[in-house]
């Protein structure tokens, strides 16, 4: 695809303050009307990425283009992109109509053509009739609407969100998910969402970059994210998984915990150090003789539609478990493992490398 039909595209792009590089290299293309989640732990560069795509930082070095535009040299306030702030960055002093319309008043766009403008906002953030309202009278949720409408009201063909739901609580925050995620659909425009809850972003994102100390380490949509994570600290960050060292033994064939397993093919070769990834939700429990790993149960959480059983086999191994089945604290226990779900990692590996064996594996 050519630069155009991109929403946005970062060529190499770098960040230094001082003698201190924060981003190292960034390429990203993406698409648009899709959702795009900046994912990783705080001070791995996501806020600077968005703040580069706003034009409110430059980049030290590389190419950013908008809209098939290279937009290095131009100012914030012409590029069709706005942004939603975690702390919303409303004015406290003014109403709702006024602080959506505030940007367009700036702009000196005549009355009539601001009122309709802000009337179709609210509607899309389901807040008509609170022209009116104070700010300090919008609970959490509808002050993060109208933070979303008034970056909506100009139109972008980009929208950034910078943890725009970590300042509402779990119950307000998933409805906020669902709204947002239908929003970007009915509107079709670019979201460039910035999150380190790793929830937040599977349940949302049409594609994930998977952040590190400024740089990407993995990209790709929520499940390839989930099944095939790259390496133990994207295993770590995304869901909870049981990683445990390992040895492969032939093609389809892995040791660990002293037992040899069947698995997916992972085009490694025998006689290589590796770690294999398993989902809680994927281990199988059994009588202690019917497992291929014996254990003894722990601790149980219950979780609601699951039970959480931390168990410890014969080398003392941690395994977490998410299951339905009814076991007693300190019983033993039996784990059985599908070869599918045993997701054979190498040390290291880089992006490319894992691109190239994953394709090779997939045909
Ligand atoms: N103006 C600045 N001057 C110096 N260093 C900065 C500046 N802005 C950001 N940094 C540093 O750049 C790194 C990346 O910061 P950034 O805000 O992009 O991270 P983040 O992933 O968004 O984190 P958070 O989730 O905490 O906001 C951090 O180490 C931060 O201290």
């Amino acid at each position: 695809m050519s630069k155009q039909n991109y929403s946005v595209v970062l060529n190499g792009v770098t960040k230094s303050y001082d003698d201190t590089q924060v981003l190292k290299s960034i390429d990203m293309e993406l698409e648009k009307g899709k959702f795009y989640t900046l994912l990783g732990p705080s001070g791995c560069g996501k806020t600077t990425i968005l703040r580069i795509i706003a034009g409110f930082t430059s980049a030290s070095s590389g190419e950013v283009f908008i809209e098939g535009k290279k937009v290095n040299q131009i100012p914030a306030n012409q590029r069709k992109v706005n942004t939603v702030f975690q702390d919303y960055a409303l004015f406290p002093h003014m109403n709702v109509y006024d602080n959506i319309a505030f940007g367009l008043s700036v702009k000196k766009i005549d009355k009539q053509t601001i009122k309709q403008k802000v009337t179709e906002a609210l509607k899309l953030v389901r807040l008509s009739g609170y022209e009116q309202r104070d700010i300090s009278e919008m609970s959490g949720g509808q002050k993060q609407r109208v933070a979303i409408a008034r970056a909506l009201v100009n139109e972008p063909d980009v929208l950034l969100l910078d943890e725009p739901l970590s300042a509402l609580d779990l119950k307000l925050r998933t409805d906020m998910q669902y709204e947002l995620r239908e929003l970007q659909q009915r509107l079709g425009i670019t979201f460039v969402f910035v999150t380190h809850d790793q929830e937040e972003a599977l349940a949302m994102s049409d594609w994930i970059y998977v952040l590190k100390e400024g740089e990407i380490v993995q990209s790709g949509t929520p499940v390839d994210i989930y099944d095939e994570p790259i390496n133990r600290y994207v295993a770590d960050f995304i869901g909870e998984s049981n990683i445990i060292d390992a040895k492969m033994i032939e093609d389809y064939r892995v040791e660990f915990v002293g037992h040899v397993f069947d698995c997916e093919d992972a085009g490694i070769p025998s006689g290589e150090a590796v770690e294999v990834v398993i989902r809680p939700e994927d281990i199988s429990l059994t009588k202690p003789e019917d497992g291929q790993l014996q254990a003894k149960v722990d601790t149980i959480l219950f979780r609601g539609v699951f039970n959480e059983i931390i168990a410890y086999d014969e080398d003392n191994n941690e395994w977490m478990i998410h299951t339905t089945a009814k076991v007693e604290e300190g019983a033993q226990i039996g784990l059985k493992f599908e070869p599918h779900e045993i997701h054979v990692m190498r040390f290291g590996e880089s992006e490319e490398d894992f691109d190239a064996r994953l394709e090779q594996y997939e045909d």
